[in-house]
């Protein structure tokens, strides 16, 4: 099986006074999903939105929303999303391995009707994920400390990219934060095939549509390799 490209720009970096507007033009610049950052300032410094924002959302676009929830307790928020119109729940392996609750909300986000996946900071191995990737649409590897958009790509965590691709071929492999021309070809080379991009896509005087092509042609070259 080829993996297709999927590529998710994250609106923590658009203009949150005009998220609608910000999606649509990215998904009429080519890209599949929305990436939407939902931070609890807690397991992350900063806040950024919640549900109302997102079912707001889902009036003016038909987008995938893809929900990375970096909070400390995602299960409170589940049936939350799914009322406003979330397709995807990703949720921090490290705010559930601890409490022994991975699998309850694993299930519970799949029992929603939403596509599930985990999500490891770049302290945590990826080996914490493997008893759950079967039941998993796709892992996130964080390529920066989660918190805030235009960090600086962690190179040393294609390490983990490959050793998850190594194991699981067909997996659909997200990497967030730092993803842009320059870093790129790292992660598909590596093997990942859904990348997030914020500052990337939504910095000024750049032509995001070029962009996102750049991203799909880099995984389109790379893939067969893996
Ligand atoms: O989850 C996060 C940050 O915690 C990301 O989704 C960032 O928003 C990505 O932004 P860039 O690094 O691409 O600017
Ligand atoms: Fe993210």
């Amino acid at each position: 099986m080829s993996l297709k490209p999927i590529i998710c720009p994250s609106l923590l970096s658009s203009d949150f006074a005009f998220l609608a507007r910000d999606s649509n033009y990215m998904l009429e610049c080519g890209a599949d999903w929305l990436h939407i950052d939902v931070m609890d300032n807690h397991f992350v410094p900063n806040l950024t939105l919640g549900a109302p924002i997102v079912k707001s959302l889902r009036k003016h676009t038909k987008g995938h929303f893809d929900c990375h929830l970096m909070v400390t307790n995602p299960e409170t928020m589940i049936e939350d999303f799914k009322n406003a119109g979330a397709n995807s729940i990703t949720f921090h392996i490290e705010a559930t391995e601890s409490r022994g609750i991975t699998q309850k909300v694993i299930t519970q986000i799949k029992e929603a009707g939403m596509m599930v996946a985990l999500c490891v900071k770049p302290k945590t191995p990826i080996e914490e994920v493997f008893p759950y990737v079967d039941q998993l649409d796709f892992v996130l590897i964080m390529t920066v400390e989660p918190g805030f958009g235009g960090q600086s790509f962690m190179k040393d965590m294609m390490t983990k990219v490959k050793t998850l691709r190594s194991k699981y071929p067909n997996l659909n492999i997200q990497v967030d934060g730092g993803l842009d021309p320059s870093t790129i070809d790292f992660a598909s080379e590596a093997g990942a095939n859904v990348i997030v991009a914020g500052s990337a896509l939504f910095k000024p005087n750049q032509d995001p549509k070029e962009t996102i092509k750049l991203f799909k042609d880099s995984i389109n070259k790379h893939s067969p390799n893996w």
